[in-house]
């Protein structure tokens, strides 16, 4: 009977490979990049001018916001990687320690949590993406390959005699509503 794990999704079934822990004890399973990515640094010339003019006073105009918005906007990295566990259980989505330090990379949502319910979802099959900014000031390429993440398997606990609700997952990122 199996437990937890990792599968890979359809979409990359012979072209990425199950996520590994690098030492006896690590506690997190490397996730890897399923393809290549150059991630522009979040200080590019469009977001820093917006900077600018706001601390000014000046006006700004949609198009130098919007495109200063697309900056700040995290990139989906996709895994490839779908994860089953326990119904009490979650995987906790954390940065590598060496992302921040030598790359810059971090996630703008500090930890990503995988829930049981997402795996086999209707609208995505529970692939597991990593939000990711870069903060260094150069562009940053990501190969597919690159570990840019890891995943711990945790058990979560709730409270006493809670109502809970029948709603089922039917995708990610919101899709149980604001
Ligand atoms: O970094 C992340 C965070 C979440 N997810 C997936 C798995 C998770 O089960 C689902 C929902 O994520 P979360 O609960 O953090 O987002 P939400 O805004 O609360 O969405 P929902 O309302 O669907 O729970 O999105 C990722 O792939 N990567
Ligand atoms: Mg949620």
């Amino acid at each position: 009977m199996k437990t937890r794990g990792f599968e890979i999704v359809t979409k990359y079934a012979d072209d990425v490979s199950l996520p590994v822990r690098s030492t006896k004890s690590s506690a997190g399973y490397d996730l890897a990049a399923a393809e290549d990515f150059v991630l522009p640094s979040i200080w590019k010339s469009g977001f820093l001018k917006v900077l600018w003019l706001i601390r000014h006073g000046k006006t700004v105009n949609e198009n130098e916001l919007t495109q200063a918005n697309k900056i700040l906007k995290p990139y989906l990295i996709p895994t490839g990687i779908k994860a089953y566990m326990q119904d009490n259980e979650f995987l906790l989505l954390a940065n590598r320690s060496s992302s921040p330090l030598k790359r810059g990379l971090i996630l703008p949502n500090g930890i990503g949590v995988i829930d049981s319910d997402y795996y086999n979802n209707q609208n995505n099959e529970g692939e597991i993406f990593i939000q990711i900014v870069n903060f260094s000031l150069k562009d940053q390429v990501v190969k597919k390959g690159d570990r840019v993440g890891q995943g711990i398997f945790m058990p979560f606990l709730t409270v006493d005699d809670e109502k809970v609700t029948s709603s089922k997952r039917v995708g990610g990122f919101g899709s149980s509503g604001k």
